[in-house]
């Protein structure tokens, strides 16, 4: 879907920077779409550099790593501000589980952006009560480009664009993945929501 630009051109114009972003429910392939075009992008010979959230330990302390085990390196970092001394002369910038960093990685990109990097952003535009997420729905309006990937619903299996947690946590912040999440589509999110379904603790406990 994306080309890999040359970086300048032929009459020594200085290079573009643009911010793309990939967005969706949890299992919609946000990962594995960041890590396919990180790839093509190293493969064109550019320089790419990859960052998550330190806080992002779930699958590996370094790597950003996909559902179904696609990964690549990258460097965690505490704050979104650290991204802009690591970056430098970097061609290309991903960044991964963007949600988690606070509003200062919307100036970040920009900044990047405007000093001539391509940045690639994932993350999920809505929490596990629908809403607008961290960063991300700042990153949405200045994008150049946003592609919205989306799972299966594990309820019904058409589309889906929500992440319905079924653990027993009201804080925005939970890492999990099938443990505590489950992929949904509109209606059957709202009727978890609503019916409040059993968590998994409260499953469990009723088999054991
Ligand atoms: N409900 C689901 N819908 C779609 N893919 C799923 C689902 N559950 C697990 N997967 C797996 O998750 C992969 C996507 O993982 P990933 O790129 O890490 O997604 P994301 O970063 O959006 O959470 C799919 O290719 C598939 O193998
Ligand atoms: C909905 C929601 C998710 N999280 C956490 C759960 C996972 O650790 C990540 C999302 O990872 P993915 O690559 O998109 O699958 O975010 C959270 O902390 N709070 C939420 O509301
Ligand atoms: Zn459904």
């Amino acid at each position: 879907m994306f080309i890999e630009p040359r970086v300048g051109n032929r009459h020594n114009a200085p290079r573009r920077g643009w911010i793309e972003v990939v967005c969706g429910s949890m299992f919609s392939g946000k990962t594995e779409e960041l890590i396919r075009r990180l790839t093509r992008a190293r493969i064109a010979r550019q320089r790419v550099e990859i960052f998550k959230p330190a806080l992002d330990t779930r699958y590996h302390a370094e790597d950003v790593v996909s559902h179904n085990a696609a990964r690549i390196r990258s460097t965690p970092v505490a704050i979104a501000s650290e991204i802009l001394l690591l970056a430098a002369g970097s061609d290309v910038v991903g960044i991964d589980e963007a949600q988690f960093f606070d509003d200062s990685l919307v100036d970040v990109c920009a900044q990047l952006a405007n000093n001539g990097t391509r940045v690639i952003v994932a993350g999920l535009d809505m929490d596990y009560l629908g809403r607008p997420f961290g960063p991300m729905p700042a990153l949405l309006a200045t994008a150049e480009y946003v592609t919205k990937v989306h799972a299966v619903c594990v309820c019904c299996g058409e589309i889906a664009s929500y992440s319905y947690r079924i653990a027993a946590s009201a804080s925005q912040v939970l890492l999990g993945e099938t443990d505590s999440y489950e992929a949904r589509c509109r209606p059957c999110f709202l009727e978890g929501v609503q019916s409040k379904e059993p968590t998994t603790e409260a499953r469990s406990a009723a088999t054991h």
